[in-house]
């Protein structure tokens, strides 16, 4: 999602959240009050809000806005949604590629709202796995179609700059309801999302 400006700062937030930061910059051996991060504070707050504004956002209610009557029953697919969350562990970044794919049961979902359920959940501390669910099961329970399908592919900072530090392992996480149980309907998703057609 191309936000131009996220203006939901909440002040508060920001106000704790800078003496957090402050005390971390401390922590870590910096001076605060040093003219480059003097202000580093502030910034920070507002990053890890808007890093983590899905907690404020209802997913099926903006899932909702858009779902339409059509008699359409093939496979739906949108590929290729770029994610960027946070691990809970280590309030590290991960980040990568989402795969969904639906077949309707009597309606459709505006395909914008797609990245938005990805945005909503993937910008929270989480898990790959339990981003992947979120998402799926957001779906299934709103849409109610005749299958759902997800698959997310991502790295992982906290395995690559620290830790194991591997530089080339991707993980992918993966989860179907309905149709998407078949073998031959889940291997002609995968098939699809495999593909370079653009
Ligand atoms: N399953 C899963 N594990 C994750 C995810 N993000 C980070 N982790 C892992 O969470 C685990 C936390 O393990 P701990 O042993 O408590 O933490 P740690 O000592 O920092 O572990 P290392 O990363 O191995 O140094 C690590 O194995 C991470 O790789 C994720 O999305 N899914
Ligand atoms: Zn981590």
């Amino acid at each position: 999602m191309a936000y131009k400006y996220f203006e939901e700062y909440n002040h508060k937030t920001t106000e704790k959240l800078k003496d957090n930061f402050r005390e971390i910059i401390q922590g870590v051996g910096e001076d605060p009050e040093r003219e480059g991060v003097v202000k580093t504070p502030e910034r920070a707050a507002k990053a890890m809000q808007f890093l983590t504004q899905g907690y404020a956002m209802d997913a099926e209610k903006i899932l909702k806005k858009a779902i339409f009557e059509e008699s359409y029953d093939e496979m739906v697919v949108v590929k290729d949604i770029e994610l960027y969350s946070l691990c809970e562990h280590h309030m590290l970044p991960f980040f990568g590629k989402a795969h969904i794919a639906y077949i309707p049961n009597g309606k459709i979902i505006g395909l914008s709202k797609l990245p938005r359920v990805v945005d909503i959940f993937a910008r929270r501390l989480q898990v790959q796995e339990r981003l992947t669910h979120d998402i799926l099961e957001c779906l299934n329970k709103t849409l109610k179609p005749q299958g759902v399908a997800v698959v997310i592919e991502a790295v992982h900072m906290c395995m690559m700059m620290r830790g194991v530090q591997k530089q080339n392992s991707a993980t992918t996480t993966s989860g179907f309801r309905g149709q998407f149980k078949k073998i031959e309907t889940r291997e002609e998703f995968l098939k699809l999302i495999s593909s370079d057609l653009r």
